[in-house]
């Protein structure tokens, strides 16, 4: 078995993706929330986080983590067109996601509610593309007409983006339905239960 540590900070973020794979696998793994991170900044690649450190190799970077642990769980796709499929999902709502977290992380208050405008905006659209794109590749799933990484990005996503917006789903059935069948996993569901608060 592979010895495996996930670290990064006590919150969701950049890190779930990683952690929502692992779950859904029922991978043992170290999920080294770190308090130390001015200390341990110096010693990273590129001096943030999350990094994997997967049989001694560190491993930077939170989509090549997520993607990394997605191919070797048999969750990226079989082939490389449905792998090109998923992630092509997986960027589009990273860039949701970057969008939000340029809310959250503006000081200013005027700004901040110039840009929470914009994002409403921004998410309206890529979540409408997003349906579009899940409804002509069946409905179902984004890739391959099976869960892949993507299937479970989107479930990460939604909850992020509740932190702004509180129904991000609820004119986009196709993406709800699959929310909830994520969320419906066993070992997705039982991960949401356990996970520090
Ligand atoms: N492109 C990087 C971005 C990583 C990133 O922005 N990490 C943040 C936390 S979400 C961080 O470490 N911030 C502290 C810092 O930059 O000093 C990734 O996807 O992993």
């Amino acid at each position: 078995m592979a010895d495996i540590k996930l670290t990064y900070f006590n919150v969701t973020g950049r890190a779930e993706i990683s952690r929502l794979i692992l779950a859904y696998a029922n991978t043992k793994y170290i999920d080294d929330r770190t308090s130390k991170f001015q200390s341990l900044k110096p010693t990273l690649p590129y001096g943030q986080l999350p990094v994997l450190s997967y049989n001694g190799v560190t491993i930077a970077q939170s989509m090549t983590i997520a993607r990394f642990l997605a191919n070797e769980i048999g969750l990226a796709g079989r082939n490389n067109l449905e792998k090109a499929e998923a992630d092509e999902i997986v960027d589009a709502l990273v860039d949701l996601q970057n969008s939000g977290y340029g809310v959250m992380f503006c000081k200013d208050p005027e700004k901040k509610d110039e840009l929470l405008e914009e994002f409403k905006v921004k998410a309206k659209t890529g979540l409408t593309q997003l349906e579009s794109r899940l409804k002509s590749r069946g409905g179902q799933y984004f890739a391959g007409n099976q869960l892949t990484w993507a299937d479970l990005q989107l479930f990460n996503i939604l909850e992020f983006l509740k932190a702004l917006l509180p129904a991000p789903a609820e004119n986009f059935p196709l993406l709800k339905n699959l929310e909830t069948r994520v969320g419906d996993l066993p070992n997705i569901r039982r991960w949401i239960e356990k996970r520090p608060k």
